[in-house]
């Protein structure tokens, strides 16, 4: 048993959670935990890192469910949480409070490969041992009523919902089907359909209101892992879930993939622009540098606290593609990336100019650093495309700073530390039309040491030459239209 003596530090959010879909990590085992005791709990890691520290991975309420990506040998304790009586007593058998404490129960996710299985909890409840089970890792683990816990295997739900669907419908259906009159195949068919179809669209509805569910406890827990992996200078680049090579007019880049959803990617691409590209950006920029701007919701622009760099357009020379001009040559670059990466088929006509944006470090102490607070480039509402948004893009880093500064996408746990002459690419419009859902919001960390320097281009759907982007306000409303 790993717990000795009392816990002497508790801290908000987990280094550990992951709430990509990764799981190449060898020892990565994905877990879900579904409060059904009907109390309020508490979930931590134990972080086994020095002393031991427990994390606070969140708090469910009763019928919550939470997802992580944990790893072989991971501990997790649940807690309950006292009522408002500040006892966990209230209502149930025990007559005084000192005979029902607040239950804990812990869980380590284990491996046993002697035993031919990938993954294994064991389980225990309180201070006894209550399981010594071994369990596949697909399961959902579920806190029953006084913090027991039982393991349910996510296909083997599904398929309990399925049958009690069918044996229900099966019930009703058969006596039409067996009486003398006797109906006739397709209206036995049409019969069950109409059975079958509310109970299937009231389970998809159930799965929907839980997946909101975890979204929102996602967006609780980001804020706090932006916070934390910005002040972390240490932290790398998170590990891509898969390495993969794009080839481009004969050179290989390696490009590394943190996300790959159909709506929302996020790549990076190593050697994506060289240091004369760098300097052709920033030396168009340099007469024209400004305080940057972010829309102000009502189709304009302005400056604001969140945002904090100077910034300067530079418009791409596509004339002077053939004489090899460097602006134009990282441009052609990023437009074929990403239509190679998302089969978008964009368009250099209409887009907007290249922007060339600087962060500058002025020490540890700066309370109003360089930064860009979270924010989406584009839509980013899971709703359908309005046409002429931004869909795309490209980070391209020239000069890195010394702390700070790494491109952290907050609900997704991944973190891109700067590197010189690599690209960060993300897109964020699925193949059905409809906008990614917040997993592409990003946030520049604050600058504190050196500067940092940034070509980025962001990239529309639905511009050309006669609609370029300067003729949609900032909420892509065609100016000059009728609509609002
Ligand atoms: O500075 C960065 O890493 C990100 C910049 C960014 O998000 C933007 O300019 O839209
Ligand atoms: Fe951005």
């Amino acid at each position: 048993m790993k717990f000795r003596g009392a816990f002497t530090r508790i801290v908000m959010v987990s280094s550990m959670v992951d709430f990509s879909n990764a799981t190449t990590h060898p020892l990565q085992r994905p877990i879900q935990i579904k409060n059904d005791s009907g109390r309020k709990t508490e979930v931590y890691w134990v972080d086994p890192g020095g002393e031991m520290v427990l994390q606070s991975v969140g708090v469910m309420t009763s019928g919550n469910m939470l997802t992580l990506n944990s790893y072989v040998n991971h501990t997790f304790i649940i807690k309950e949480a006292p009522d408002e009586s500040g006892t966990c007593n209230a209502g149930t058998k025990y007559s005084s409070p000192s005979l029902a404490p607040c239950k804990t129960t812990f869980f380590t996710v284990d491996d046993r490969d002697d035993l031919g299985k990938e993954g294994y909890f064991e389980f225990h409840t309180s201070i006894v041992k209550q399981y010594d089970n071994t369990l596949p890792c697909s399961s959902v683990i579920h806190i029953l009523e006084d913090m027991k816990v039982e393991v349910k295997e996510n296909s083997n739900e599904a398929l309990e919902t399925t049958n009690s669907i069918t044996t229900t419908c099966q019930m009703k259906v058969r006596p039409m089907i067996t009486t003398s009159s006797g109906i006739n195949p397709n209206d036995a068919i049409d019969a069950f359909v109409s059975c079958a179809q509310p109970l299937v669209a009231n389970e998809i509805e159930e799965v929907n209101r839980k997946i909101k569910e975890q979204a929102s406890l996602r967006t609780d827990l980001a804020g706090e892992w932006e916070d934390y992996t910005c002040a972390d200078f240490n932290l790398p680049t998170t590990t891509p879930n898969k390495m993969s090579s794009w080839n481009y007019r004969g050179k290989e880049h390696v490009v590394g993939v943190l996300l790959d959803r159909d709506r929302a990617k996020i790549h990076y691409v190593k050697n994506f622009i060289t240091p004369d590209e760098c300097a052709a950006i920033e030396a168009a920029a340099a007469p024209h540098l400004h305080d940057a701007t972010v829309a102000d919701g009502s189709g304009g622009s302005e400056i604001v606290k969140s945002r904090k760099a100077l910034q300067a357009g530079v418009r791409v020379p596509w004339d002077k593609e053939e004489e090899d001009n460097p602006i134009a040559a990282v441009s052609r670059r990023l437009y074929t990336y990403i239509n190679d990466a998302t089969g978008y088929g964009i368009q250099e006509a209409g887009q907007e100019d290249l922007m060339s944006i600087q962060y500058s470090g002025r020490g540890l102490d700066d309370l109003e650093p360089d930064r860009y607070m979270p924010h989406c480039d584009g839509q980013c509402d899971g709703l359908k495309f309005q046409t002429a948004g931004r869909v795309a893009t490209m980070v391209m880093y020239c000069e890195i700073p010394l702390k700070g500064g790494a491109t952290n996408f907050r609900n997704v746990g991944v973190h891109v530390v700067p590197e010189a002459g690599t690209a960060a690419f993300f897109s964020y419009l699925g193949s059905d039309g409809q906008t990614d859902d917040r997993l592409t919001e990003h946030s520049c960390c604050p600058v504190l040491e050196g500067n940092k320097k940034i070509a980025v281009q962001w990239l529309r759907l639905g511009v050309d030459a006669e609609n370029p982007w300067s003729s949609f306000n900032t909420l892509n409303v065609k100016i000059g239209s009728e609509e609002v």
